[in-house]
């Protein structure tokens, strides 16, 4: 039981009808949780408004109602708080009532298009293995030190952030490494956080079905970088041209790294293989197993951040050497055929065409790259045409199927797909939208030496056709499928 008093702090309020010296015993954003004497908080929504449910949360025990604006009716014994910002007041509400447990560990924030969870896993994966207790809130899983919970989004809610954070303080973790996503930062999921660090991995296409427009995209994540407290660090990517951009108007401490210009933070590639690159940093060489440029940068970003959080450089060094792939990211093997089988969650045209482009260098003869992609119904429908584009440009094969498709016909998705696709490469094109069909045509297409790219699901677990999820893995698909061949 807390104070409702007590967990306002920081709360400004326009109006308050009631008492605020009342014990409250939990803070809700859905009607459907509240319990006796608990706080409902009165969210807009993109589907419906909390504000119509107030009635029945007060009904199920809510001693208080914050809300942007009071009910016709007001019930006796219940405190209306009247808010600018339901969904600000929330994070605060969030902060207090679990005892702001992020200013209790060092919790580094990671944004951008691409490369969040890869960044924030090694991060974890690193300290790990440098001897700390560490927490990580990712797309794939949250870590509460060794325990492991189940996520459905890359940033959670504030309850959900802060109640995590708070287990974390209990069970003594010292650092953790967060996803923040332009959703979460747009619903204010992490406001109210105290941030040791942020770190901006770059921008590309995505999302622009949420946001307007790139500009509104790109401003939303700078939006991080801004609230960052003077104490904290702020390291973008110095060769993303939206890099600087995040930095401009912190306060927190500015630092850069990069590959192509120069940075506080530098490497180079030496050397490419298929199982791992070289790179040169302060000096000093660094194989890693994770290939591509694009993980060029995502190791630089954690060398950097390990520095800025006090490792030692020779250790980090040695310890990232030693970091895997994550999952569904670059994940692969070499069927006895000799094919050799990715599943990379590329599901942005940026992260496509990173992603071949690695597997292009990489090709040392006139092995056959065949690339089986789809996109996700209810996102961005402009990804559609040039994610098809770059997957039949840059594939001798391309074979388009159904990503998640969410409420979508898989058809229209395929179609707007196929529609990026020029003249000379429709013959490339194959369209067939049973994803297990479609990974299975792969692997009999495929020869020995040639490569098969599966996209867009990476570690997912699942696929979501009218809100119906029924298990699939695109790892064990591809594997199951070229082990019957193998046969
Ligand atoms: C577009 C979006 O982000 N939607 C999120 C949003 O839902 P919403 O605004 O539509 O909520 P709503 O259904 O309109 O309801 C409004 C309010 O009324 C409340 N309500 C509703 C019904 C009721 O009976 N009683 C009640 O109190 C709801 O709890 C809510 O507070 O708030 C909900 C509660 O937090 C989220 O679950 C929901 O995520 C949906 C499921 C979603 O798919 N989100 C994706 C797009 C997302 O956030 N993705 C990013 C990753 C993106 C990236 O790759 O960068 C992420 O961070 O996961
Ligand atoms: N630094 C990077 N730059 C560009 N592409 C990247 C980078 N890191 C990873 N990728 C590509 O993007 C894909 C997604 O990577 P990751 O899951 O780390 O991104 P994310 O930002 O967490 O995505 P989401 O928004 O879904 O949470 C990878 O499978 C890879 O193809
Ligand atoms: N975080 C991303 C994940 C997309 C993954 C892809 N497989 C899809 O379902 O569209 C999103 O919610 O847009
Ligand atoms: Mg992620």
């Amino acid at each position: 039981m807390k104070l409702l008093k007590d967990i306002l702090y920081g709360v400004s309020l326009s109006a308050v009808s009631g008492d605020t010296n009342v014990m409250i015993n939990n803070v809700h954003f859905d009607s459907r949780q509240v319990e006796m004497d608990d706080v409902f908080v009165a969210v807009r929504g993109t589907l419906t408004d909390g504000h119509k449910y107030i009635q029945k949360a007060v009904e199920l025990g809510a001693k208080a109602v914050v809300c942007e604006e009071l009910p016709d009716i007001l019930v006796n014994g219940v405190t209306y708080l009247k808010v600018v910002d339901s969904n600000s007041a929330l994070a605060v509400l969030a902060s207090n009532f679990y005892d702001n447990p992020s200013k209790n560990l060092k919790l580094v924030g990671i944004t951008g298009t691409n490369g969040k969870t890869t960044v924030s896993t090694l991060l974890y994966n690193l300290f790990k293995k440098a001897g700390y207790k560490v927490g990580l809130i990712s797309t794939i899983k949250i870590m509460v030190d060794k325990k492991e919970y189940k996520t459905n989004h890359t940033t959670p809610d504030v309850l959900t952030i802060n109640q995590r954070l708070s287990q974390m303080n209990e069970d003594g973790v010292e650092f953790c490494f967060m996803e923040v996503s332009s959703h979460g930062i747009h619903q204010k999921r992490s406001e109210g956080l105290h941030f040791a660090g942020a770190i901006f991995t770059n921008l590309s296409h995505d999302h622009l079905d949420y946001h307007k427009n790139f500009a509104e995209y790109r401003d939303i994540k700078k939006k991080l970088f801004d609230a960052l407290p003077k104490s904290a660090f702020a390291l973008t990517n110095l060769d993303d041209k939206n890099g600087k951009v995040m930095l401009q108007n912190t306060k927190a401490r500015k630092q850069s790294y990069a590959l192509k210009t120069y940075a506080d933070y530098r490497a180079q590639i030496l050397e490419k293989q298929f199982n791992g690159q070289l790179l040169k940093i302060d000096d000093n060489e660094l194989w890693s197993k994770l290939i591509g440029d694009f993980n060029a940068y995502n190791l630089l970003a954690i060398y950097a951040t390990a520095d800025l959080l006090g490792l030692e450089k020779m250790e980090t060094l040695k310890l990232i050497s030693e970091l895997e792939n994550v999952d569904g990211r670059f994940q692969y093997f070499i069927s006895k055929e000799k094919i050799t089988a990715i599943v990379d969650y590329a599901h942005t045209p940026d992260a496509l065409k990173n992603v071949l482009v690695t597997i292009n260098a990489l090709r040392t003869g006139n092995e056959n790259v065949i690339t089986v992609v789809g996109c996700g119904g209810d996102r961005d429908k402009s990804k559609r045409p040039v994610m098809g584009h770059i997957a039949s440009e840059m594939s001798n094969q391309a074979i388009f199927t159904s990503d998640n498709p969410r409420t979508e016909s898989p058809t229209t998705i395929i179609e707007e797909m196929e529609a990026g696709v020029e003249p000379q490469n429709t013959r490339k094109v194959l369209s067939i939208e049973n994803r297990k069909q479609a990974i299975k045509t792969a692997c009999k297409l495929a020869l020995a030496n040639d490569i098969i790219l599966v996209a867009g699901k990476g570690h997912e677990t699942y696929q979501e056709t009218d809100g119906v999820r029924v298990d699939f893995d695109d790892f064990k698909e591809v594997k199951a499928a070229l082990a019957e061949l193998d046969k």
